[in-house]
């Protein structure tokens, strides 16, 4: 990835669980290690699925971040911890709120490569905001697809299962989770309970 402006830029890596973003932003960043560039990492405090302090993908790769509040003037600390680096990655964005946005643009504009990963879909299937904004914002975006564990097609969509039968349209758009409670789907085998 090259600066196509003077500034910085904003990198987003989206799509469905299990597709591949965090094993990309790992990638992204272990090049980025090799050009000797300065990173900054970090990810909300609700995800603690790998861990305290290191985002985690669903095959046990780890790199160790920063753990930021999600909402409100707690997103600030990203740009008050900045300390001369080069390379700033979010992972899980799908959990902060709209500031972020504000966040990534400050840092681009700092002169800063932002590398944000989250998933652009709830379970309902509906846009899982603050992701949509940051695609519109962004120099790159890149969405990836896992494999529907249904059909074996490729997967945009995230199967939120409790007890192994669909999520209710009505169950709350936050729940941490992995393979025991989601499943990555494509648009014909993707279901919600209505009634
Ligand atoms: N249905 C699936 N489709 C593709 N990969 C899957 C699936 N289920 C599990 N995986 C595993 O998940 C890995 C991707 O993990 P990860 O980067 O954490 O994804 P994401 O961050 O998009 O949730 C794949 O390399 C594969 O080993
Ligand atoms: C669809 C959906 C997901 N989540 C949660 C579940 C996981 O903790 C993360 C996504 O993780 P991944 O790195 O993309 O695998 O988001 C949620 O809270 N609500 C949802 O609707
Ligand atoms: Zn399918």
């Amino acid at each position: 990835m090259h600066a196509i402006t003077n500034s910085g830029w904003v990198e987003v890596i989206t799509g469905s669980m299990f597709s591949g973003k965090t094993e990309e932003l790992l990638r992204r960043l272990r090049r980025a290690e090799i050009a000797g560039q300065e990173i900054a990492v970090f990810k909300p405090a609700v995800d603690d699925r790998y861990g305290e302090a290191t985002i985690g993908t669903h095959n046990g790769r780890q790199w160790d971040a920063e753990v930021v509040e999600s909402e409100g003037d707690g997103v600030w600390s990203i740009t008050d911890a900045m300390n001369g680096e080069q390379v700033v990655a979010v992972d899980e964005a799908n959990f902060f709120d709209e500031t972020l946005v504000a966040v990534c643009e400050a840092l681009a504009a700092d002169g800063r490569r932002v590398i944000v990963s989250g998933t652009d879909q709830t379970f309902r299937a509906e846009p899982f905001e603050p992701v949509p904004q940051l695609m519109a914002i962004a120099e790159y975006v890149d969405k990836l697809q896992a494999i529907c564990s249904v059909c074996g097609e490729p997967a945009t969509r995230n199967q939120r299962l409790i007890e192994g039968e669909p999520a209710h349209a009505d169950d709350p758009t936050i729940m941490v989770g992995a393979e025991e409670s989601y499943e990555a789907r494509c648009r014909n085998c993707h279901t919600l309970r209505r009634e």
